[in-house]
C-alpha cells in the first residue's frame, strides 16, 4: 500500500522555511533567550554521548547547554569542555540506600526544580540502564509533559517508553529518535509490524520509500501521534498523519555517537521553535487563521509565506536536525574518511548550519 502521507515540498523550500524559525541575533536579546536546554544522560559507562549532544546544541547556537548526569560521570563530562554546565543530579543503584524502595518522585526533585528555566530537554544519551536512574527519569518525563516542555527521547531514554508507552502516548511536544534496533523494540512493544528488507525491496511491490515509512507512520499512530524520527540510510519523520523523508547525503563511516549530534541539534531547534511561536522577533510572516492538521494543510503552510503552526514546525525542526546531522557527517567524512569519529561531527555543526540554512538576517539568504 502506498503512503499518502509524504510531504513533497523540495529541500530548498524546506530550508527557507527552517530559516524563518531561526532567531536572528539582535542586540536586545539577553543571555538564554536563544535557548536553554538540558541533556539528561551520562553514567559511569558513557560520558561521550551527553557531551556530543550538549556540544552540538551549543555549536548550533543554543545560549545555555546543561548536562544532567550521574555523579561519577560529572567530572569526566566537565573535563571535556568548560563551556558546559554539568549537574551530578541523577541517582543510581549505587547512590541510594535501598534501590528496592526508592521515592522516585522525591529523587527527581532537584532535576524537576530546573525545568522552569529550560526550553527543551534531550533525554537519553549515555543514560545507561540502571533501574533507579530510569525510574527517576520517568518522573522527569511525567513532569516535563505536564508542563508542556518539549523533549527529544533517544537511546536509553527510549527504553523507558518501550517499557511504559503511556508516559508519552498522545504527547505532541516530543520527538523520538530511534535507530533501527531501537525502532524494532518500540514497534514490538506496541504491536506494530516492521517489514523486512526483503519485503521492502520485493519487486513490483510499490514505492520503496513509502513502504519503509509505513512502519514509522504506524508506530506514530500507535503512540497517539507522537513524532518519530527513524534513523537509517535516509531518515523518516512522521506524526502518523504527515511524513517527511530526510535524504540529503551523509557520510559512509558509521562510528558510534553520530546520533548525539542529532539530538543536541534537535534540542536547540526545539528551543528556537518555542521562541518563534512566542514571537520573540518579527518573522515578517502574516498570521495563519487555522492550525494545520492534515498532510495537505502542513504542506500548504510549508509552501506559503504565512506563519507556521506548531504541527508544521515540529516536523520541520525534526527534518532540519536530521539534515544538519547528515551534512555534518558528509563533510567530516570528506576530510576524515574512515578515521571519522563522533567529535568530528561536532566540529562541523556551524559550517553545516551556514551551508544548509544560513543566518536569517543575511541579505544573501533573504
Ligand atoms: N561515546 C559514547 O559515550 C557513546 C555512547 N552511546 C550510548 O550507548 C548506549 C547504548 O547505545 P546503542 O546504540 O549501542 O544501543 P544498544 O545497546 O541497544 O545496541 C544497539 C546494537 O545494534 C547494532 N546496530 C545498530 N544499527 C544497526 C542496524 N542498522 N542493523 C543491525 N544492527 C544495528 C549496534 O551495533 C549495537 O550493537 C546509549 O546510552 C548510547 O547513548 C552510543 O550513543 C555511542 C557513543
Ligand atoms: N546507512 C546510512 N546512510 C547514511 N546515513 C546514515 C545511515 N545510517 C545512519 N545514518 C545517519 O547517521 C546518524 C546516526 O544514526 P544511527 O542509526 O547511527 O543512530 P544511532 O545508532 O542511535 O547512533 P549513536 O551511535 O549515536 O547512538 C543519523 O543522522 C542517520 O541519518
Ligand atoms: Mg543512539
Amino acid at each position: 500500500m502506498e503512503s499518502v502521507h509524504h510531504v513533497t515540498t523540495s529541500s530548498k523550500v524546506l530550508f527557507t522555511r527552517v530559516r524563518k524559525m531561526v532567531p536572528p541575533m539582535l542586540e536586545k536579546f539577553h543571555k538564554g533567550q536563544l535557548g536553554r536546554i538540558a541533556v539528561i544522560g551520562g553514567c559511569a559507562d558513557y560520558t561521550g554521548a551527553p557531551y556530543f549532544s550538549a556540544a552540538a546544541s551549543a555549536k548550533l547556537g543554543c545560549d545555555m547547554s546543561h548536562v544532567v548526569c550521574e555523579r561519577s560521570a560529572a567530572p569526566v563530562v566537565k573535563s571535556y569542555s568548560p563551556n558546559l554546565m554539568v549537574h551530578p543530579l541523577l541517582p543510581s543503584t549505587e547512590s541510594v540506600k535501598d534501590p528496592n524502595s526508592i521515592d522516585a518522585s522525591a529523587l527527581a526533585g532537584p532535576i524537576i526544580g530546573m525545568l522552569s528555566r529550560l526550553h527543551a530537554l534531550v533525554i537519553g544519551p549515555g543514560l545507561g540502564r540502571d533501574g533507579v536512574t530510569l525510574k527517576v527519569v520517568a518522573e522527569v518525563i511525567k513532569e516535563a509533559r505536564s508542563r508542556s516542555i518539549p523533549f527529544v527521547l533517544d537511546a536509553d531514554g527510549l527504553m523507558i517508553v518501550t517499557e511504559d508507552p503511556n508516559l508519552i502516548k498522545g504527547y505532541k511536544e516530543c520527538i523520538l529518535t530511534p535507530n533501527v534496533v531501537e525502532f524494532g523494540r518500540l514497534a514490538k512493544a506496541l504491536g506494530v509490524k516492521v517489514a523486512s528488507q526483503a519485503e521492502i525491496t520485493q519487486e513490483g511491490n510499490g514505492d520503496k520509500t513509502s513502504k519503509e515509512s509505513a512502519a514509522c507512520e504506524e508506530l506514530s499512530k500507535a503512540l497517539g501521534g507522537v513524532t518519530i524520527l527513524q534513523k537509517g540510510p535516509h531518515d523518516v519523520i512522521s506524526n502518523g498523519v504527515t511524513s517527511i523523508v530526510s535524504d540529503i547525503k551523509g557520510g559512509l563511516k558509521r562510528s558510534g555517537g553520530q546520533g548525539d549530534t542529532l539530538t543536541g541539534s534537535l534540542g536547540t531547534l526545539l528551543a528556537w521553535r518555542m521562541a518563534y511561536h512566542d514571537k520573540l522577533w518579527d518573522s515578517g510572516e502574516q498570521d495563519n487563521a487555522k492550525e494545520a492538521q492534515t498532510r495537505d494543510e502542513v504542506q500548504a503552510e510549508l509552501e506559503s509565506d504565512k506563519r507556521m503552526s506548531s504541527t508544521t514546525t515540529l516536523l520541520l525542526a525534526a527534518w532540519a536536525g536530521s539534515s544538519l546531522t547528515r551534512e555534518c557527517s558528509r563533510k567530516a567524512f570528506e576530510t576524515k574518511g574512515r578515521s571519522l569519529q563522533a567529535s568530528d561531527l561536532t566540529d562541523e555543526v556551524h559550517g553545516a548550519f551556514l551551508r544548509l540554512i544560513g543566518e536569517p538576517e543575511s541579505k544573501t539568504h533573504l
